[in-house]
């Protein structure tokens, strides 16, 4: 694949201090979560499993999904068809031209190309899935394999906030209600990063946390993905055939600010073409999310006030990404 950039410099970001290169650390142990314990475990291992989840969610904000179910065939097959989309011809891709936050399918480059101070060696595509569901007309496989994709990570998104929600003591049904889950807001995320010839002037996504409540996250083989973890970077090798998923801003403020949302970044390389696809799952966009009832008290006040899911996502989307700037506008 062509890259889209450009290397007169616009297109590489010459700030280095972002990338913080001494601090990256490899051999960290992120926590791995066993999916089918969690939905065909015995109620011992279903237990157990709930427990592992609060603490992967509490201490990092990360884990490793493995047994989820979803088919390889599947994921490869929707892998080859964004794939298809970045290499089609540039008018093709203008069709979906990033123009507005709140637009079911973008297209661009960087994060937001038209405030980026320094571009980001990225090429992407958004396509909201849920509750309407969009998709781009080429290439034709899409539309068919998008809806059976996103249904399936839909599920796999509920079932793992049922876990979540038992971690943190509060009732699937309440929650499903308190934050129209039904209408959940779904949008997937197809990323693709060229090769790159200066990969340690440029990155591919600045430091940041996603807006949701839980992202989804495969790639190919090519690594990529930094986590800030304890004060440092560790960079994440994922297990063959699993998922990455990360708890989003939105969960923050549910939980009280008990489960954070964690900051990431995607690094590029010399070498080889990477490419990611990101489902970030969220309340209904009308839902003001504040923390959950159950984890306010005289102790533990609440932590941010509430905002408009839709209004938060619109306001990330439509500004420069920097670590948690959206959330820190709420903190009370
Ligand atoms: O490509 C990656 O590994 C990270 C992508 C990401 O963080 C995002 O799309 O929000
Ligand atoms: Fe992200």
């Amino acid at each position: 694949m062509a890259s889209p950039l450009h290397l007169d410099g616009s297109d590489v970001n010459n700030n280095s201090s972002i990338k913080d290169l001494e601090n990256i650390v490899e051999d960290v142990e992120i926590p791995v979560i066993d999916f089918s314990l969690l939905t065909e475990g015995t109620p011992d291992q279903r237990y157990l499993v709930v427990q592992e989840l609060a603490k992967a969610c509490e201490d990092w904000g990360f884990f490793v999904l493995v047994n989820h179910g979803v088919p390889d065939k599947l994921r490869n097959a929707l892998m080859d068809t964004f794939k298809g989309f970045f290499n089609l011809p540039p008018e093709d891709k203008q069709d979906s031209a990033d123009t507005h936050a709140m637009n079911p399918i973008r297209y661009g480059t960087s994060f937001n190309a038209k405030v980026d101070d320094n571009k980001y060696w990225r090429e992407y595509l958004k396509v909201m899935t849920h509750p309407e569901f969009h998709c781009p007309t080429k290439p034709p496989q899409f539309r068919e394999e998008l809806k059976e994709y996103s249904a399936c990570i839909r599920e796999l998104g509920k079932k793992l906030l049922g876990g979540i929600w038992e971690g943190l003591g509060l009732d699937n049904n309440y929650m499903r209600e308190a934050l129209n889950l039904g209408n959940c807001f779904q949008i997937v995320v197809g990323n693709h990063y060229a090769p790159c010839p200066q990969p340690e002037k440029a990155m591919g996504l600045p430091p940041h946390s996603d807006h949701g409540l839980i992202s989804i996250l495969y790639q190919n083989d090519v690594d990529g993905l930094e986590v800030q973890h304890d004060g440092k970077w560790v960079r994440v090798k994922p297990l063959p055939n699993s998922y990455l998923i990360n708890t989003g801003d939105q969960m923050e403020i549910v939980s009280n600010g008990k489960y954070k949302s964690i900051v990431h970044r995607a690094a590029v390389n010399e070498k080889r073409a990477r490419m990611s696809i990101v489902t970030v799952t969220g309340p209904s966009l009308d839902t003001t999310v504040v923390a959950a009832p159950q984890l306010v008290s005289g102790e533990s006040p609440a932590t941010f006030r509430g905002m408009k899911y839709g209004e938060f996502m619109e306001y990330q989307q439509g500004h420069g990404l920097q670590e948690k700037s959206v959330l820190k506008l709420l903190r009370l």
